[in-house]
């Protein structure tokens, strides 16, 4: 009875009202603001949670009392975290500021076109006030100047891939990743040192080139196209350059893109510092010679529209007859345009084995900087599988024999992939090893002169 008179003398919306004013008048008087940076905002994730996430993490690994411990699967590292509405103090110039990790059940009505994490999670910061204007700001940028050098430090690379086809994850991603662990380095990808160098040189050159890029107003981007037979380690040379680099790899599966749109919000949420890959180019989508789909009609525009084959098998008619479809537009715009430029320090990398099936527009400089032919194994390239796989230096061979290894290797066309294959196979003698190759590359060059 009483609760049921209450509810009619104080209804809820007078209730709200005094604890809105009360509130007022408590902050009013405190010495103290509060910041609170939640976990999602609106439909995107909130950078600076995840970077207070991984600054409190080295943070509280000295100082806290009850924490939490994460380790990813697959990954390597343990996280420490603050525990679900815990609280910690951090000192920053000499000033105290409490953090308070804030963990709620969301409310199971809450509409929305993706499933939701079912914690609100957050951070609340407390600092006094009169320390706000002081300090905030150069604290904020501390954080996350910190955090980023945590992540490049301790955390494992990570390799993405978009292979859920276009839907979301809890948290708002449409890639899915797992912690990126290829062992290939340019110290052990067999190619001509001397094109190794400059490809080496021109990353470095990259990545430490932010101040050229602003300075000349160019989108600090690059992209390399990888072209070879299979085998001949486009796929060791992306993972070379990630390790090289410490980048993030982001492998494209454009089968999986159903139009232009999906492609840009796929882009949007990829990070810098990363490595874009599409591997296979020519396999994806259907990129024909813009000349021929040119030939009847000299206006440009529908010379980025042509028919777009999507996949191997079925033929789309552009994005706007509403298939599965993304257009040669849609791609070069994805390299190239407007949208490459919303984040910043990316490679994108295309391989193929045909690079003459792929539309010039593609190919041209900017788009494709740079472009890198994967050859057959040369004689240094051997040298350096033979040094890797049965750690022999030059100078345990015997000359003759090196002699006819040189002679041969060109002649042979076999790729390094074929030629490790030979070395695994008898690593366990390597005196062996070194004359099955021998034998496999006379009889290899034999057949090729015969054809
Ligand atoms: N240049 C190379 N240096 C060292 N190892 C190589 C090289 N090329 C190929 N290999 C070996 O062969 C395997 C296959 O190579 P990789 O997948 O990189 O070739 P690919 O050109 O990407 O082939 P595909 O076009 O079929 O994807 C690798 O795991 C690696 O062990």
């Amino acid at each position: 009875f009483c609760q049921s008179l209450l509810q009619v003398i104080f209804p809820p919306e007078l209730r709200f009202a005094c604890l809105k004013f009360f509130n007022r008048i408590f902050h009013l008087f405190s010495f103290y603001c509060y910041f609170d940076i939640t976990e999602i905002d609106g439909v995107n994730t909130n950078e600076l949670y995840n970077a207070v996430q991984l600054y409190l993490s080295s943070y509280v690994s000295i100082n806290g009392s009850r924490l939490s411990l994460t380790r990813a699967l697959n990954s390597s590292a343990i996280t420490f975290g603050l525990s679900n509405n815990d609280s910690i103090v951090d000192t920053f110039n000499g000033v105290n500021m409490l953090w308070e990790h804030v963990v709620t059940q969301r409310q199971s009505q809450t509409f929305s076109w993706r499933p939701l994490p079912e914690e609100k999670r957050g951070f609340t910061l407390r600092i006094k006030k009169r320390d706000k204007s002081l300090i905030l700001d150069s604290y904020l940028d501390y954080i996350m100047e910190k955090a980023n050098d945590i992540r490049r430090k301790n955390q494992d690379r990570l390799l993405y891939t978009n292979s859920r086809g276009g839907s979301l994850d809890s948290r708002g991603h449409p890639w899915e990743s797992v912690p990126f662990k290829h062992p290939s380095t340019f110290d052990t990808l067999a190619m001509d040192p001397l094109k190794k160098q400059e490809i080496m040189d021109d990353l470095l050159d990259f990545a430490n080139g932010q101040s050229f890029y602003q300075k000349t107003g160019r989108a600090w981007k690059r992209g390399y196209l990888l072209y070879g037979t299979p085998g001949t380690g486009k796929s060791s040379m992306i993972a070379a350059m990630a390790n090289y680099l410490s980048y993030d790899i982001y492998d494209l599966e454009l089968t999986e893109v159903h139009n232009n749109s999906e492609l840009r919000k796929l882009l949007m949420k990829t990070s810098s510092k990363s490595i874009i890959v599409i591997e296979d180019i020519d396999c994806s989508i259907n990129l024909t010679n813009r000349k021929k789909n040119n030939n009847s009609n000299n206006n440009p525009r529908s010379y980025y529209e042509p028919e777009i084959r999507c996949g191997s098998t079925s033929v789309c008619d552009g994005e706007e007859g509403g298939g599965n479809s993304i257009t040669l537009s849609g791609l070069l715009n994805f390299t190239d345009g407007l949208w490459s430029c919303c984040g910043s320090e990316r490679i994108f990398v295309f391989t193929t084995n045909h690079i003459e099936k792929l539309d010039p527009a593609l190919l041209r400089s900017g788009r494709m900087d740079m472009h890198i032919y994967m050859s057959y194994c040369s004689y240094p390239a051997l040298k350096i599988l033979i040094k890797n796989y049965l750690g022999y230096e030059e100078s345990d061979l015997d000359g003759e024999v090196l002699k006819q290894l040189e002679q041969v290797v060109d002649k042979a066309e076999m790729t390094p992939a074929d030629i490790s294959e030979v070395l695994i196979k008898n690593r366990r003698y390597k005196q062996k090893a070194v004359k099955e190759l021998l034998e496999a590359l006379k009889d290899k060059g034999r057949k090729e002169n015969i054809e």
